[in-house]
């Protein structure tokens, strides 16, 4: 019996026979999205989302505004051209029930939302959401005036039992276990009676792109935002109450979605193109420019998009990652495939993602063969000649893309799960072969 027939869950992940040549269209941000979807539902009047991410997270995001009374429907767009959702903001209503899946953006960002809603919310999601940290917004919550029931676990399962208004004001928080803690109380803000004055208090704050990508949106929406990089305290962000307005905003491609076919071409010494990379954005995966240019390639950032190049050699590096967190797993893969050593550091909050990335990346690479070891805060990573076999994911959408670029290079991997991918790259499969030219 071979082991697909064993496990029917099982994808080969296609070896690649030479330089990878594609151009590779990457659907929108889910961090974009997720917020974007946020702010419209807030907002004083109806918007507009051109080219929204459409996958797990995103739908789960748009079903629970739903659940709370916003319209969210999906067409084309006011100009007749390409996908697009117009969301209209309404009261917020509760009874409701929101699915939280595993998505750190639909379980942090909702229940301020779900405060301000005129009734209970539920939040239930995935097992794992049980594990993720989410005390912070609950206690923070708590502060700045809301009740909920969350039967003293600091977690999911919860019930957030909504007034219809929230006080906001100052509160303190200690956001070292995920930035998306200070972005859910930001984004809600303009809406609190008094804003919010947000103060972390505790270890290293992650991902800060992605706390200025909450900024730089709000402040798109006509909000008054104070934060540390134009002048303020440091740790501090304030948000002054207002109206939001509705806007028509083209939502930019994953970045971080974009890695796995950027590593193609560094492991492949191929060439690809990823079209609409932006010049200026708060996303983490514009990093990939600089980490991967580190890693042995080169890239240009022309009118048609981003074009990377891979030289045929792959360098390893020594980098902190604890702005651009979510690369981890890309990277690391890559850094199996390097001609040295690399050293991953600054995510040790990463043990609290979908999966814990660490252990899972240190198993799965090593019963490849490979050489991983976990450190306090990251991976140390020694390359050795790797063989087949399978790669767990763990639910992992980053676990599922980062084994298919071993994949390129080592014949016989097959993926565990691929479908976990559909958490921000439903249509990944058939985008990896569309790049290998199958
Ligand atoms: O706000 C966001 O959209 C995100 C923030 C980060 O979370 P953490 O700060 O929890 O790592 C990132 O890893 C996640 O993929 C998306
Ligand atoms: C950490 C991630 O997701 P989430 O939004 O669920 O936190 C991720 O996408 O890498």
């Amino acid at each position: 019996m071979t082991e697909s027939s064993v496990h029917p869950a099982l994808w080969p992940a296609p070896s690649a026979t030479g330089a990878v040549e594609a151009t590779v269209t990457v659907p929108g941000s889910k961090s974009v999205t997720n917020r974007a979807l946020v702010l419209a539902a807030l907002a004083a009047e109806p918007g507009w989302l051109r080219r929204p991410l459409r996958s797990r997270d995103s739908f789960l995001m748009a079903e629970s505004l739903r659940a709370l009374g916003v319209g969210i429907e999906e067409g084309v767009g006011p100009d007749g051209e390409g996908e697009t959702w117009r969301v209209i903001p309404s009261g917020l209503h509760g009874p409701a029930t929101i699915d939280v899946g595993n998505a750190g953006t639909v379980m942090r960002f909702l229940p301020p939302v779900a405060a301000l809603a005129d009734g209970p919310v539920r939040f239930d999601g995935d097992p794992r959401s049980y594990e993720r940290p989410l005390g912070g917004v609950i206690d923070a919550l708590r502060v700045l005036g809301a009740r909920i029931d969350d039967d003293g676990r600091g977690s999911l399962p919860m019930t957030v039992f909504g007034s219809g208004a929230l006080d906001g004001g100052p509160v303190e928080i200690d956001a070292s276990s995920s930035s998306q803690f200070v972005s859910a109380l930001l984004l809600s803000a303009p809406r609190f009676n008094q804003g919010v004055e947000v103060r972390h208090i505790g270890g290293r704050l992650p991902s800060m792109p992605h706390i200025r990508m909450t900024v730089d949106m709000l402040r798109a929406v006509g909000a008054q935002v104070d934060e540390p990089e134009t002048g303020g305290e440091p740790n501090v962000w304030r948000v002054s109450p207002s109206a939001l307005l509705g806007r028509d905003l083209t939502v930019e491609p994953d970045l971080s979605n974009a890695q796995p076919f950027l590593a193609a071409a560094l492991v492949t010494g191929g060439r690809v193109t990823i079209p609409d990379w932006p010049e200026r954005t708060t996303q983490p995966g514009d990093a990939l420019r600089r980490i991967f240019t580190e890693m042995g390639g080169s890239c240009e950032l022309t009118d048609g998009g981003l074009i990377f190049t891979g030289s045929g050699r792959i360098h390893g590096i020594d980098v902190d990652l604890g702005e651009v967190g979510e690369l981890t797993p890309g990277i690391a893969a890559v850094a199996a495939l390097a001609d040295s050593p690399s050293t991953l550091r600054g995510v040790a909050h990463l043990r609290l993602h979908e999966t814990d990335r660490l252990a899972a990346l240190t198993k799965e690479i090593n019963e490849l063969g490979g050489d991983v070891t976990e450190t306090e805060d990251g991976l140390r990573i020694r390359p050795r000649p790797l063989h087949g076999g399978v790669f767990h994911t763990y639910d992992d959408h980053r676990m599922a893309t980062a084994g298919a670029v071993i994949g390129l290079a080592v014949d016989g991997v097959q993926i565990e799960n691929v479908a976990t991918t559909a958490k921000t790259l439903p249509d990944f499969p058939r985008m990896w072969a569309g790049m290998l030219g199958a």
